[in-house]
């Protein structure tokens, strides 16, 4: 799967377009009318120049009476402020109009990655650099809501004021205007060349960016083993070294702006004073007005403005797209693990379950289970043991279908896995996990996750069966007491009844737990297990645990190497065996033979 790769261009502009346009549809009356105020407002600002000349000329000719020019003038002026004030106006609502759109696409977007993000499969998610992704739903729809915005309009707008200001010019006095335009071939060069440099150091900016995130993301999460092992030095210093890195590149792109904005003034200039030169020659031999002299170098200056925004344009427009292909690179990438269309809804987990000769490897190649063949029926309670990446976890993770398998068949009451919807499978499975986490909020919000129809009296009770109760005890505010980002406020054994009172809350029928007391102190643990097996709706357990004290008086326990069953029976069966199990079991207790047997 990609990795969401800030480098690759793979869209078809105009595949892309197309899609771009659909997230404006909804707002198509909005901006077009946006369009429309944006060419008042450009025709206003293009009218005065002429009307200063015109106005000039006509205060200069002898022609008039001194009182006509008066009121001409006042009548002038009283129309340039309406006009003036009309367009400060007019653009405030237009402004006011695309940014709405901007946040509305803004918001959109987020929303889908996000909801994308949510249906991709564990495995996919976990290929994935968190940072990378916080861009994915953070700049990158900021960049297409600004190409929305500001630069697709602003872009048409400096393309029409071009193309009316080169025939104002044209028409005023075509040789100067030809003088003018001798300056463009040098503006395209310049144009070309800031192009190609300026996306080469967004380009390095972008990655940077993207980098910074990621080095932040996780080594803000691993703060505490930086700490521990005192690695403080070595991370502040590669930070430093990503930093600078992402100074130097922004530097660059700065850099490349603060050239190219002098050279097209002083292409400017140059036309400008072209335009002084001849044109004082053309007023003195009477070839052209003062006023209309006047409007052209006011012109003039106006020209060279959406010039040099127009290549700036260019590079927003060229972000908007590499970030819209990077959001829908995100979008377009299928979660590997979905429901089929004739996916059926169990309406009652008896509690048996079947794995049939099951093959599963996370990466090509690389076999983690090996033909691994087992039966559970209702109301057992079944523990696997092996050495640490012997494949306990994995089956767990397939019964809940975070993977699916490669070969052979894993049946849930005799019905196959990859036929039942797996939101109605996860309905009747809890899952207690190694790695307990916990959201930002209260212990209330922690175990309901939200969900209204869990009253207080559920959670109490399921409190009270993994022995929460003794810790809600002691807190002043009990439920409602604040849990901060990841449980950082408690300890792991606390952190571990919260998540076990999350699991328990919902009524599962199938009990998964995965080290789940591997943090919680041996005389809670008997209290939950006994909880657990009170519980009437619970028909099946699967444990995974290293403590062997835990699972001795499973129905079954399953011994794992290698990803494949080396031994199967009761904790005395096994250890008759003098297999694997017996060795584990002298290891963990240091027992002598004579011990175990007795
Ligand atoms: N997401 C993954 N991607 C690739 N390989 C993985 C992944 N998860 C686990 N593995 C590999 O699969 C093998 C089995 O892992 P598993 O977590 O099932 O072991 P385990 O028996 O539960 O170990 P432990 O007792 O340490 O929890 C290991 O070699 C592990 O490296």
């Amino acid at each position: 799967m990609r990795d969401f790769n800030d480098n690759h261009q793979s869209h078809a502009d105009k595949n892309l377009t197309k899609r771009l346009l659909t997230y404006l549809k909804p707002h198509k009356k909005r901006f077009l009318t946006a369009f429309l105020l944006m060419f008042i407002t450009t025709f206003a600002n293009l009218i005065l120049p002429l009307a200063t000349g015109l106005s000039i000329d006509l205060m200069v000719n002898p022609d008039y009476t001194f009182d006509f020019k008066v009121l001409v003038l006042i009548i002038g002026a009283i129309i340039a402020v309406a006009i003036l004030m009309t367009s400060v106006v007019v653009g405030f609502f237009q402004q006011m109009m695309l940014q709405e759109i901007g946040q509305d696409v803004t918001h959109v977007l987020r929303k889908e990655v996000f909801e994308h993000i949510e249906n991709l499969s564990i495995g996919q998610i976990n290929l994935l650099p968190v940072g990378k992704l916080v861009t994915r739903a953070t700049n990158d729809p900021g960049n297409i809501s600004d190409m929305f915005t500001n630069t697709i309009v602003n872009l048409i707008r400096n393309f029409l004021m071009l193309f009316i200001i080169g025939i104002i010019l044209v028409v005023i006095n075509y040789v100067m205007a030809l003088l003018v335009f001798l300056t463009l071939p040098l503006i395209i060069i310049a144009s070309q060349l800031f192009r190609k440099y300026s996306r080469n150091a967004y380009r390095q900016v972008r990655n940077n960016v993207s980098e910074v995130n990621g080095f932040l993301s996780e080594n803000l999460s691993g703060i505490k083993i930086t700490q521990i092992f005192n690695q403080e030095d070595k991370k502040i210093k590669e930070f430093k070294e990503i930093n600078d890195k992402l100074k130097k590149s922004y530097l660059t792109e700065i850099n490349i702006f603060g050239i190219y904005r002098p050279i097209i003034w002083l292409i400017a200039m140059i036309a400008s004073i072209l335009t002084i030169y001849f044109g004082v020659s053309s007023v003195l031999a009477g070839i052209l007005s003062p006023g209309l002299f006047i409007s052209f170098y006011i012109y003039v200056g106006q020209f060279f403005e959406p010039i040099q925004q127009i290549s700036e344009q260019f590079n927003g427009l060229q972000n908007g797209f590499s970030s819209a292909e990077k959001i829908f690179d995100v979008l377009d990438t299928k979660p590997d693990i979905k429901d089929q269309e004739d996916a059926i809804e169990l309406d009652k987990f008896e509690g048996r379950i079947e794995f049939k000769n099951v093959w599963f490897q996370y990466i090509p190649d690389e076999w983690v289970l090996k033909g691994v063949s087992f039966k559970v029926n209702p109301n057992e309670t079944v523990a696997f043991v092996g050495a640490t990446g012997s494949g306990k976890t994995t089956i767990l993770q397939l019964i809940v279908r975070n993977y699916d398998i490669q070969e052979g068949q894993i049946l849930i009451d005799g019905i196959d896995i990859r036929t039942i919807k797996r939101s109605s499978l996860r309905k009747f499975i809890g899952q207690m996990l190694q790695d307990v986490f916990l959201f930002s909020g209260t212990i209330r919000d922690n175990i309901t996750l939200g969900d209204p129809t869990i009253t207080d009296e559920d959670i109490k009770k399921a409190s009270d069966y993994v022995g929460l109760d003794y810790v809600l005890d002691k807190l002043e505010h009990g439920l409602d007491h604040v849990v901060l980002e990841r449980g950082n406020n408690f300890s792991s054994g606390e952190r571990q009844l919260i998540s076990f009172a999350r699991a328990v809350v919902y009524n599962p029928s199938l009990m998964i737990l995965d080290e789940a007391t591997a943090n919680i102190d041996s005389e809670t643990e008997s209290i939950i297990q006994d909880s657990l097996s009170k519980m009437m709706n619970i028909s099946t357990m699967l444990i995974v645990a290293h403590r062997l004290s835990t699972i001795q008086h499973s129905n079954r326990i399953i011994v794992m190497s290698k990803g494949e069953i080396v031994e199967m029976g009761t904790h005395q069966e096994l250890l008759k065996q003098k297999g694997l199990y017996f060795n584990l079991y002298q290891l963990q207790y240091d027992k002598k033979e004579g011990d175990i047997h007795a």
